[in-house]
């Protein structure tokens, strides 16, 4: 029996599609749909632009399209995105809808692990990557890639989004029940407050006191399509702890961490990893924050699955401990269950991970 409220799972969304209230120029990939979101593809150009802007509530995106655009570039054959440079790309998917749906987007975790900032606009908006409940019209997708340049296409899958029917955000006193039954964050003292269940980083190290990457600059490009394509240590310097279990984190280098504890997202719940706490410091983590049903799921084929963290210091030299709170999952009930969970024939990337780099690098 589907609840009321919750995230729309998989069948429901390839619903949306059939009765129009999602909206296609082409037949939605194969491997499109997942198991509580879609992943958005990339429309036929893409404007470079002066700066980043909010459309606010009496603009529509194009309107500011016709103010601000420098450049229009044509990406049925791919094209590079420069680091540094904020581009719009209208997506091939649109909206329209019903009254009390609405929808939240996220850059999918490979986007986050390449640094590529990304978020999606719609008509009138106040704020990024939240759509409105009963909103009909376009999307679009700001990208700027901070570290790496990229080959992006016509079809290139950036960012996600999720569907959402009413409220279905999970109080601390049921997140604790369920952890008390699902073990949601592996950690001897399961930390529950500000909405979340906390997550805290590993900077021990595994055998060899490998504990994460910086992003290296002046790369080869990353094509966004392309699997296993680069070697590693081409793009990514290798951070070890030599006995010390700190770092320090240089402003405006990028990391890619892995938290202590293993995580957990039971198959009728769908997770997303909160944004960057002031309280915590003055750091983000996070630029990719959505957590599928079924991740980290025994059954699944994911138990012991790690998150993988995408950090940033900003202003100062931040120095992070072994240990640290980082960030918290907040957890939110799924309508129903999905159909496939990640990690069981979807080609999930990702599952049963330690410290892991985007799919695009090879050892
Ligand atoms: O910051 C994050 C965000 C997500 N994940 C994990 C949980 C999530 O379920 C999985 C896959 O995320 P997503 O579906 O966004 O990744 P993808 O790039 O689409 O990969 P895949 O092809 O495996 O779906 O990665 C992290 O470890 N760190």
């Amino acid at each position: 029996m589907a609840r009321e409220t919750g995230i729309l799972a998989d069948r429901a969304i390839s619903a949306l599609f059939e009765t129009g209230r999602l909206i296609s120029e082409r037949e939605l990939d194969r491997d499109q749909i997942q198991p509580a979101s879609l992943d958005l593809r990339l429309g036929a150009k893409a404007f470079r632009v002066r700066a980043s802007f909010m459309p606010g509530p009496s603009h529509l995106v194009s309107d500011k399209l016709d103010r601000l655009s420098l450049h229009v570039i044509d990406l049925t054959e791919g094209a590079v995105l420069e680091t540094g440079c904020v581009y719009i790309v209208p997506l091939m998917e649109s909206l329209a809808l019903p009254a009390d749906m609405s929808a939240s987007a996220n850059p999918k975790s490979s986007t986050g692990r390449l640094d590529i900032f990304t978020r999606v606009i719609t008509d009138y908006a106040q704020e990024f990557d939240k759509i409105p409940a009963g909103y009909s019209g376009p999307l679009y997708l700001e990208i700027s890639p901070r570290t790496f340049p990229i080959v992006v296409r016509r079809g290139s899958r950036l960012s996600q989004i999720r569907f959402r029917v009413g409220q279905a955000l999970l109080g601390e006193p049921e997140l604790l029940k369920l952890h008390e039954t699902e073990t949601l964050v592996a950690s001897k003292q399961p930390n529950v407050s500000g909405g979340g269940i906390a997550l805290s980083i590993d900077l021990a190290g595994d055998k060899d006191g490998l504990i994460g990457y910086r992003g290296k600059h002046h790369t080869a490009v990353v094509d966004v399509d392309k699997k296993a394509q680069h070697d590693i240590y081409d793009f990514w310097e290798p951070l070890y702890s030599r006995g010390r279990n700190e770092l320090i984190l240089d402003p405006d280098e990028f990391y890619i961490l892995v938290s202590r504890e293993a995580v957990h997202v039971p198959p009728d719940y769908a997770a997303e990893m909160t944004p960057f706490d002031p309280l915590v410091g003055e750091f983000r983590v996070h630029y990719a924050g959505f957590f599928d049903p079924g991740f980290g799921h025994a059954p699944a084929g994911g138990r012991g699955s790690r998150a993988v963290l995408e950090v940033r210091s900003h202003e100062v030299p931040f120095i992070l401990e072994d240990g640290q709170i980082v960030g918290r999952l907040v957890y939110e009930h799924m309508q129903e269950k999905p159909a496939s969970l990640y990690g069981s024939g979807l080609g999930s990337n990702y599952q049963a991970q330690g410290l892991k780099l985007s799919k695009h690098f090879r050892i």
